[in-house]
């Protein structure tokens, strides 16, 4: 375990077997379609990575880099696009792959901004959802595993750019914080 980790949320065997569960179960759902992924960067690469490869079915992928957190522990309550998808949406079955659905605010913005490009269907898949969390009332269509109201990292997640290479979800020692 990393040093600045005090305890592991969720293993990397708990989050190797739901991949592959979320996966088949998602596969099973677009099977007669030809769907559009979108991962949204940064923090969803590796859960993206994992899942689309128990998807044994057609589908597309795009990336749509998008950010609020600047780093720290807390959203700005604005999220920006940093690279825009290159794919266009209109007609297409979308699934939105992320990380955590926190606040909900990165979420209700990309939901909002594909049913204004005219998207046939949205559906939502995160790895982890923080219920407490909401400040918008949104939801994923599927979920993970739920975690505590406590800033986690690993398996995407970043603090200040680290730990997202971490192939695990933990909470951070509270001295890693004092430079705040
Ligand atoms: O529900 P919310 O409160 O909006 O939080 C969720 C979003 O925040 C994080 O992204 P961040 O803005 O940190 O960008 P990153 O993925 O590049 O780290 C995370 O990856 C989600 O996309
Ligand atoms: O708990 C979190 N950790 C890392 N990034 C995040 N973005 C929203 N919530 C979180
Ligand atoms: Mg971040």
């Amino acid at each position: 375990m990393h040093s600045d980790i005090e305890k592991i949320l969720v293993s990397q065997e708990e989050i190797e077997e739901k991949c592959r569960e979320l996966g088949e179960l998602l596969a099973e759902e677009y099977k007669d379609k030809f769907p559009l992924a979108i991962g949204v960067l940064k923090g969803a690469l590796p859960f993206m990575s994992d899942i689309v490869r128990h998807m044994d079915t057609y589908l597309e992928m795009d990336f749509m880099d998008v950010s609020s957190y600047g780093g720290g522990t807390s959203s700005s309550g604005e999220v920006k696009i940093e690279k825009d998808l290159n794919t266009k949406v209109e007609g297409r079955d979308l699934l939105i792959v992320e990380d955590i659905i926190d606040s909900g605010l990165t979420l209700s913005y990309l939901v909002d901004l594909f049913k204004y490009r005219k998207a046939k269907s949205i559906k939502v898949v995160t790895l982890l959802d923080k219920p407490e969390g909401r400040t918008v009332n949104i939801e994923a269509d599927v979920v993970g595993f739920k975690v505590p109201n406590e800033f986690v990292v690993g398996y995407g997640l970043d603090y200040q750019e680290k730990y997202r290479n971490l192939p695990y979800i933990g909470v951070l020692k509270p001295h890693v914080y004092s430079g705040e």
